[in-house]
């Protein structure tokens, strides 16, 4: 059986970054920068109080204490956005507020607190330094330096840059957009009616929510029978509009494995087992014109569910343009034996938790590939090495942490 890093090297070799596009500021949110974006201007732009307060001379007020203050006319009123007030002349000052331009002559901002609050006078109880509440032009970006770097996520902090240098749209890899199809006569939709031998259909939920969580705009199209035609027009209708295509069920050894069956014949998806549990039979390759990725996930629920983690997230990182990591991970003591088959890696459910002593695992009771509770559960996946078939209490393991809502 095929090794989890070979599969995973395999499905990256057939995914490449989506192209760049230019996109406007919010459209751009959860893309990946495909431009180093210098600042044009320096930020700020110009010199502007930090506090609301007086503009001053600091030389005016030197000799301002608490019940000896100092009392200045007044000779502006200057809120944010007003550049109009010219020059302050010595022994006067200017009432101000955050962010609005310093005055030509102020060289420091009493904050009202320090004053009187005067309109037409003011008189000051403190002294301040040069420069005190001040923001001097060019002191967080100076004109013409970096302020993102090609590669980075444009997220909430991003876009604030973006926006206050001046930027109203950037190229970006856009967030990749997943088709998630899931196939089966069995599956019913939830909320409808159910009969016998039949399930409601849940690994398309799961996986659409599992690719928008890695930063993908995912679509559900829902599930489809068994029937090869339907699977193949269902696959020619969705790859115009997929950068990747996800499907579950219909891979093993079944009658009816119709995504097996469909896609062998087109000779562009490959058909393996990993030697991985649960997750063990994967097919990957390219569908359609323009040739587009598809992974082929089984249809257990929790295979499925392990099978995005291993191999779906690498290839949709990948697609961001982001280095295709995986789940970051920490040493764990085991809180119970575990067992696990020969020749093939598991990947349990299990609680991490830390304290004092440091992380423990505890593994879920329900490990079958169809026992959904416990995946809910879990916060991680512990790995039990191939060549491992049961390790006692207290042994230390490595657990994949997953992602948190
Ligand atoms: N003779 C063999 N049988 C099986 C083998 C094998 O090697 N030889 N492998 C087993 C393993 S391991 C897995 S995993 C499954 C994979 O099966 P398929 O990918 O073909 O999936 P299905 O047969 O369609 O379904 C399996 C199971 O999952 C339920 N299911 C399917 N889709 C959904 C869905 N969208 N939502 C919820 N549940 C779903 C389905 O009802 C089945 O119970 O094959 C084993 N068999
Ligand atoms: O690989 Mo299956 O996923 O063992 O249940």
């Amino acid at each position: 059986m095929k090794s989890v890093e070979q599969h995973v090297a395999d499905i990256l070799d057939v995914v490449g970054p989506i192209d760049p596009i230019e996109l406007d500021l919010l459209r751009a949110h959860g893309g990946v920068l495909a431009e180093t974006v210098a600042s044009p201007v320096a930020l700020p732009q110009f010199d502007n109080s930090s506090m609301d307060g007086y503009a001053v001379r600091a030389a005016d007020v030197a000799a301002a204490v608490p019940g000896a203050p100092v009392t200045l006319p007044v000779v502006a009123d200057i809120p944010a956005g007003d550049a109009s007030s010219g020059a302050i002349p010595p022994g006067t000052c200017a009432r101000i507020m955050t962010g609005a331009p310093m005055p030509t002559g102020a060289d420091a901002v009493v904050p009202v607190e320090w004053t009187d609050g005067g309109v037409a006078r003011a008189a000051i109880h403190h002294p301040v330094r040069p420069g005190n509440a001040v923001r001097r032009a060019g002191e967080d970006v100076e004109k013409g330096t970096t302020v993102l770097r090609e590669g980075a996520r444009v997220g909430a902090a991003e876009l604030a840059v973006l926006a206050a240098v001046g930027r109203r749209s950037v190229r970006v890899r856009p967030r990749p957009r997943v088709v998630v199809l899931s196939t089966g006569e069995e599956l019913v939709e939830p909320g409808e009616p159910i009969g016998p031998g039949q399930i409601w259909e849940s690994n398309s939920f799961m996986l659409t929510a599992a690719a928008r969580d890695a930063g993908c705009d995912a679509y559900r199209h829902g599930f489809i029978g068994d029937r090869p035609e339907t699977v193949l027009a269902t696959l020619d209708d969705v790859v115009p509009r997929a950068d990747v295509i996800v499907t579950t069920g219909g891979v093993s050894m079944g009658a009816y494995d119709v995504v097996k069956e469909v896609l062998s014949r087109l000779g562009t998806v490959r058909f393996e087992q990993v030697a991985v549990q649960p997750g063990k039979p994967q097919g990957f390759g390219t569908v359609g014109s323009p040739a587009t990725p598809i992974l082929t996930l089984p249809g257990n629920p929790v295979s499925s569910f392990v099978s995005f983690h291993l191999f779906v997230r690498p290839a949709l990182f990948r697609l961001r343009g982001l280095p295709p990591e995986p789940l970051p991970s920490v040493r764990a003591r085991l809180a119970e034996p575990v067992t696990s088959p020969r020749g093939r890696r598991s990947y349990l459910r299990a609680v991490v938790e830390y304290d004092a002593d440091g992380y423990t695992a505890a593994p879920a009771l329900r490990q079958g590939s169809h026992q959904l509770s416990a995946l809910a559960e879990a916060n991680a996946l512990v790995v039990i090495p191939e060549d491992v078939t049961e390790l006692p209490a207290g042994e230390e393991v490595e657990a994949l942490r997953l992602p948190a809502v």
